[in-house]
C-alpha cells in the first residue's frame, strides 16, 4: 500500500496541507491580472474629459509667491485661452456665459475647472427638467459655476448624460458632484482660500491634472483612489455630506432633479390657461380650492372625482397640481365669481380661494420635494450603513472605510504566547514575526527581506485567530483584526476602498499586524469564479489586497496575518511569496496537544481534581477536539458543577459537558413506545457485540438507548486507540462491519426491519468508496485516486471506470456485511443478553458488558487501560463517546465511533 492513510482527524488537514503546498508554490508567470484586463472599478483610471492641457491644474506652491503667481497666470492662460477660442456668441440659454468677465476667474485649486460654454449648454440642458419656477436658482447656480468652476466630476457627469442619460446607477457619483460641487461653491462664495478645500498636504488631486500628472503620482494615486483626497477633511476623515447648508441643497436636489425625472418620468405641476381651466374642470364641478401664491394660483382638484372623469389623466395623481398665471387679484377674483354665478352655484358652496405667500423655502421645498426626499434617503441609508462600522465612518462617503477592529496592545491584545497550546510548530514560525517587529534591524542590517505576511491555515476553532493575537500580544504593537467577509458591500468598489483604508490606516500605526480572519471570502481563486462570469467586486477587492501587499515597502513594519478553512481554493498570485510568505499550517490537537489546551482553560476553572489524571483523561475522551470544543467544554462543564450546587468541577462534570458538547442533550421527552424501544435495543447490541468481538475495531466505551441530540435513538461508543495516523484494510473492514450490526441485528431478531439505518448505510458506503477511488484498495481499480469535485460537472473516469468502481464498492460492502452477519449470527445469544440488559437499565458502560460477556478477548492499548480501565466507585460518570463527523468518517480512521440510531427509525 503506496498510498500513506492518516486518521480523519489529521487527515482533513493533512489533505488541505498537500492542496495547499500545490497552491503555495511560487507561480512565477501568474501574477495579478495585467490591469489593462481588470475591471474598471479593480484599479483607479482616472478620467480625463479635459480639452485643457495636463499643466492646467498644476497646484501653486502656497509658500512660494512667484511658483504661486506663475501657476495663476498658466491657469488663466490655459483657460482663459480655451475659453476664448470656443466662446459662442451667447445667443443659446439665458444664462450667457461671456457676462462672467474673463478677469472675475481665479485660479482653481486642484480637480476643479472652468466649464466650456457648450458644457455649459449642456448643464443647462440636463437642468431644464427642473420645474420653471425653480429657474432663478438654476441660473444663480450656473452662474457661480462659471464664476469659481466646478469640480471635474460635473463634466463627467455632464459626458455621460449626453451620451447615455443618466440612471439609478449614477445616483453615487451625482451625490459624490453634488457634495464637491456645493463645497467649492460654498468655499468660494465665503471667500475663503480655495486650496482649503482640498487638503494642502494631500498629494493632488489625480483627477484635476492630466496624464502626465497622474504618472508622476504613481502608485500613490491608485491607493487614494477616486475618493481621493478631495474626500478628507484636514484631519483625513472624509468629508461627509452633510447637507447642513443650503448650497448643498440647492446644488443636490437640483442635480438629482434630472435624475429623480429620468428615473420616474412624470410631472408634478402644469400650467394651464384659465379657459382650459373653466372648460374642463370648474364646469364640471372638480375644482376643490384655488390658492393663490403672488402672481399664480394654484388648483386643487377633487382627486375622486376627478379620477372617475379623466381616468387616464395625470390630473388624478395626488401630488399633480395645475397653476395658471393672473394678472392681478382683483381681476381673478371678479372672474372666479362670474364663471360661479353663471354656473348657478349658491354661495355656500362656492369654490374657497386661500392665498398664500410662497417663501424662498417654501417655493423650493415645492418645486425639489421629491428630489429632496431622494436626498434625504440615501442621506439616512448611508448614515445607518456608517453607523454599523463602530463609528467613525458615517455619511455616504463611509462606505469606503474599512470596518477593521482595533486592538490596543495595551488593553486589548492580552494574549500571549503561553495561552496558545499545542501548536509548538505553529508558534515557533510565527514567533519570527515577532522578532521582525521587536527588532527589525536584526533582520535588516543582514539584508534580509522582512517577510511579508502568514496565512494560518486548518479546521475551524484550532486557534489562529488566538495565535494571530498572541503574536500582537507578544510584540506590542497594535493589532487590526477584520472578517475577510466586511470588506464586500453591494456597492461595487466598496471592498477595495476598505481594503486601501485598512492598509492605510496601518502604515500610520505601523508598527502593526493586521488579521484579516476567513480570508477565503475574498481571496477566492479567481479562475474558478469565471467559469460563471466570476464575481467582479470580490476581484477587485482581492486586486487591491494584492496591490496594496505588493506596496509595502520592505521596511514598513506591518505585518498581515491571514486565517482560512480553506487554503486550497486561495488565489495564487495571494500565496506567492512576496504577499503571503508563510504558510502555517495548524491541524486539530494531538493527545498531547489536547492535555495542553485543558491545562490552559482548566486555569480559569475551580478544580481539586488531579492535574495530571484530569487532563489526560479529557484528552484521551476528545479525540478529534479543535481548541474552540475543549474552551467550550471545560465551560459547559463549569456550568454544569454550578447547576449541580458544586464547589468545584469534578470529574463527572467534566465528562458529562464532553458528552453533552459531542452528542447533544438528552431527550428526556422523547418517550419510544416499548416495540420501538425494543428495535432500538437490538439495533444498539449489535453495533456493541460487534466493537467488542472484532479484533481491529475500537474499544467500546458505552452503549446506550436514551435518545440524544437532534437524532439519535440510541448508540454505542467507542474509543480509538490513541491518535492513530494510518488505517489499515483489516480495520476499515471491521468499522464497516460494526457499522452494519445494527441493521443485521435487527434483520436476526426481528421479522422486518426498519429505516433507522440509513446513515450507517451512507457511512459505510462512502467509506468502501473512498477505499476504492482514493486509497486503493481494490485490486481491480488499482492505485487510481479520483476524488470528486463538487463543481466538476463530469466524471474524471470513464463509464466503463464508473461500473468498476461500482461493483468494487459492493464487493466490499458485502464483504462487510457478510463478515458481520457472521459474527452476529454465531453471538445471537449474546446479543440478547446485551439486549435486554439495555432495556432494563438503558445505557451499559464497559464494566456491564465485561460483566455480561467476560474480558474483550484482544488487549486494550496503554493509555486506553491507564484512563479507563479502573471505572470504580461508581464516581466518575460513564466514559462519553466523540461522534463521528460525517464527511470526515471516510477519510479515514475515526478516533472514535458514535453509531446512532437516527430519528428515521421511528
Ligand atoms: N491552541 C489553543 N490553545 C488554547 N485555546 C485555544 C486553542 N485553540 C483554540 N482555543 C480556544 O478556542 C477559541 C476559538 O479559537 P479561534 O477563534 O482562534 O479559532 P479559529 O481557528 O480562528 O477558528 P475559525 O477558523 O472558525 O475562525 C479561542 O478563543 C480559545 O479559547
Amino acid at each position: 500500500m503506496t498510498t500513506l492513510l492518516r486518521p480523519s482527524t489529521r487527515q482533513v488537514a493533512r489533505l488541505a496541507s498537500l492542496s495547499f503546498r500545490t497552491t503555495a508554490r511560487p507561480s512565477i508567470g501568474i501574477s495579478r491580472l495585467p490591469r489593462s484586463r481588470l475591471p474598471a472599478c479593480a484599479h483607479q483610471i482616472p478620467r480625463y474629459y479635459s480639452s485643457e492641457s495636463p499643466n492646467n491644474n498644476k497646484k501653486p506652491e502656497s509658500n512660494s509667491s512667484k511658483n504661486k503667481k506663475d501657476a495663476e497666470d498658466k491657469n488663466k492662460e490655459v483657460n482663459g485661452a480655451t475659453k476664448k477660442e470656443e466662446e459662442p456668441s451667447g445667443e443659446d440659454g439665458k444664462v450667457n456665459a461671456s457676462e462672467v468677465k474673463e478677469d472675475t476667474k481665479d485660479p482653481l485649486p486642484p480637480g476643479c475647472v472652468y466649464l466650456s460654454d457648450q458644457e455649459i449648454k449642456a448643464l443647462m440642458e440636463m437642468l431644464s427638467r427642473v420645474p420653471p419656477a425653480q429657474t432663478k436658482y438654476v441660473g444663480e447656480v450656473i452662474q457661480d459655476i462659471k464664476k469659481y468652476g466646478a469640480p471635474v466630476e460635473l463634466r463627467e457627469l455632464l459626458l455621460k448624460f449626453k451620451d447615455q442619460g443618466l440612471s439609478v446607477a449614477d445616483t453615487m457619483k451625482v451625490l459624490r458632484t453634488t457634495q464637491l460641487l456645493a463645497q467649492r461653491l460654498n468655499e468660494a462664495k465665503k471667500g475663503k482660500a480655495t486650496d482649503d478645500m482640498f487638503d494642502s498636504n494631500e498629494p493632488r488631486n489625480p483627477f484635476a491634472s492630466g496624464q502626465q500628472q497622474q504618472q508622476q503620482q504613481g502608485s500613490e494615486q491608485g491607493r487614494q483612489g477616486k475618493g481621493g483626497p478631495n474626500n478628507k477633511d484636514n484631519q483625513g476623515r472624509p468629508r461627509v455630506f452633510d447637507g447642513s447648508d443650503f448650497m448643498t441643497w440647492v446644488v443636490g436636489a437640483m442635480l438629482l432633479y434630472p435624475l429623480y425625472s429620468m428615473i420616474f418620468p412624470g410631472e408634478s405641476s402644469r400650467e394651464i390657461t384659465w379657459q382650459e381651466l373653466r372648460r374642463n374642470f370648474l364646469d364640471k364641478g372638480l375644482v376643490e380650492k384655488l390658492v393663490v401664491i403672488k402672481d399664480r394660483v394654484r388648483v386643487e382638484l377633487n382627486r375622486e372625482a376627478t379620477q372617475q372623469m379623466y381616468p387616464d389623466s395625470v390630473a388624478a395623481n395626488p401630488n399633480f397640481h395645475y397653476y395658471f398665471t393672473i394678472g392681478s387679484v382683483d381681476a381673478f377674483e371678479r372672474r372666479v365669481e362670474e364663471a360661479q354665478d353663471e354656473l348657478n352655484i349658491p354661495p355656500s358652496e362656492r369654490i374657497p380661494v386661500a392665498y398664500m405667500t410662497e417663501g424662498v423655502i417654501g417655493s423650493f421645498l415645492l418645486a425639489f420635494g421629491p428630489t429632496l426626499m431622494i436626498v434625504g434617503l440615501l442621506y439616512w441609508m448611508s448614515r445607518r450603513a456608517g453607523g454599523g462600522m463602530g463609528g467613525g465612518s458615517s455619511g455616504v462617503f463611509g462606505f469606503g472605510k474599512s470596518k477593521a477592529k482595533r486592538f490596543n496592545h495595551e488593553s486589548a491584545v492580552k494574549v500571549k504566547f503561553a495561552d496558545v497550546a499545542g501548536m509548538d510548530e505553529a508558534k515557533l514560525e510565527i514567533m519570527e514575526f515577532v522578532s521582525f517587529l521587536k527588532t527589525p534591524e536584526k533582520f535588516q542590517r543582514l539584508g534580509a527581506k522582512i517577510p511579508r505576511g502568514a496565512i494560518l491555515a486548518g479546521p475551524p476553532g484550532t486557534g489562529k485567530t488566538l495565535l494571530a493575537k498572541a503574536t500582537a500580544g507578544e510584540s506590542g504593537v497594535p493589532f487590526f483584526s477584520v472578517s475577510g467577509s466586511e470588506f464586500v458591500e453591494m456597492f461595487v468598489g466598496v471592498g477595495a476602498s476598505r481594503v486601501r483604508d485598512l492598509f492605510a490606516t496601518a502604515r500610520k500605526n505601523s508598527p502593526c499586524i493586521i488579521f484579516i480572519d476567513e480570508i477565503d471570502a475574498i481571496g477566492k481563486s479567481r479562475s474558478d469564479g469565471s467559469r460563471f462570469g466570476g464575481n467582479e467586486e470580490r476581484e477587485a477587492t482581492l486586486n487591491q489586497i494584492l496591490t496594496e501587499m505588493d506596496g509595502f515597502n520592505t521596511s514598513e513594519q506591518v505585518v498581515v496575518l491571514a486565517g482560512t478553512n480553506r487554503p486550497d481554493i486561495l488565489d495564487k498570485a495571494l500565496m506567492r511569496p512576496g504577499r503571503f510568505d508563510r504558510h502555517i499550517n495548524i491541524d486539530r490537537p494531538t493527545m498531547k496537544g489536547r492535555q495542553d489546551i485543558f491545562k490552559v482553560h482548566l486555569k480559569k476553572i475551580t478544580t481539586n481534581e488531579d492535574l495530571e489524571y484530569l487532563t489526560g483523561r479529557l484528552a484521551a475522551l476528545t479525540p478529534g477536539f479543535a481548541g474552540a470544543d475543549i474552551a467550550n467544554a471545560v465551560n459547559e462543564a463549569a456550568l454544569i458543577a454550578a447547576r449541580a450546587n458544586a464547589t468545584s468541577v469534578e470529574m463527572i462534570h467534566f465528562e458529562q459537558a464532553i458528552e453533552r458538547v459531542i452528542g447533544g442533550l438528552e431527550r428526556k421527552s422523547l418517550v419510544l413506545n416499548p416495540e420501538e424501544k425494543r428495535t432500538v435495543a437490538y439495533h444498539e447490541a449489535g453495533h456493541a457485540i460487534c466493537g467488542w468481538y472484532f479484533k481491529y475495531a475500537d474499544p467500546l466505551l458505552k452503549v446506550s438507548i436514551i435518545p440524544r441530540g437532534s437524532g439519535a435513538l440510541g448508540y454505542a461508543q467507542y474509543l480509538p486507540q490513541g491518535d492513530a495516523y494510518l488505517m489499515t484494510v483489516n480495520q476499515l473492514m471491521d468499522r464497516m462491519a460494526m457499522t452494519l450490526g445494527g441493521r443485521i441485528s435487527e434483520e436476526i431478531h426481528f421479522p422486518t426491519v426498519t429505516s433507522g439505518a440509513s446513515d450507517d448505510f451512507r457511512k459505510v458506503t462512502r467509506m468502501a468508496t473512498t477505499m476504492v477511488t482514493e486509497w486503493g484498495m481494490s485490486e481491480k481499480l488499482g492505485p487510481l485516486h479520483f476524488k470528486r469535485d463538487q463543481n466538476e460537472l463530469q466524471k474524471p473516469f470513464a463509464e466503463s471506470t464508473a461500473q468498476v468502481i461500482d461493483s468494487e464498492v459492493r464487493r466490499i460492502v458485502d464483504e462487510a456485511y457478510k463478515q458481520c452477519k457472521d459474527l452476529l449470527l454465531a453471538k445471537k445469544k449474546e446479543v440478547g443478553i446485551v439486549a435486554e440488559e439495555l432495556l432494563r437499565k438503558e445505557m451499559l458502560t464497559r464494566d456491564d458488558m465485561v460483566r455480561l460477556l467476560g474480558p474483550r478477548p484482544f488487549a486494550d492499548n496503554d493509555e486506553f487501560t491507564k484512563f479507563f480501565n479502573n471505572e470504580g466507585g461508581g464516581k466518575s460518570a460513564p466514559p462519553p463517546f466523540p461522534t463521528e463527523n460525517t464527511d470526515e468518517s471516510v477519510k479515514g480512521p475515526q478516533p472514535a465511533v458514535f453509531q446512532g440510531r437516527g430519528e428515521e427509525a421511528r
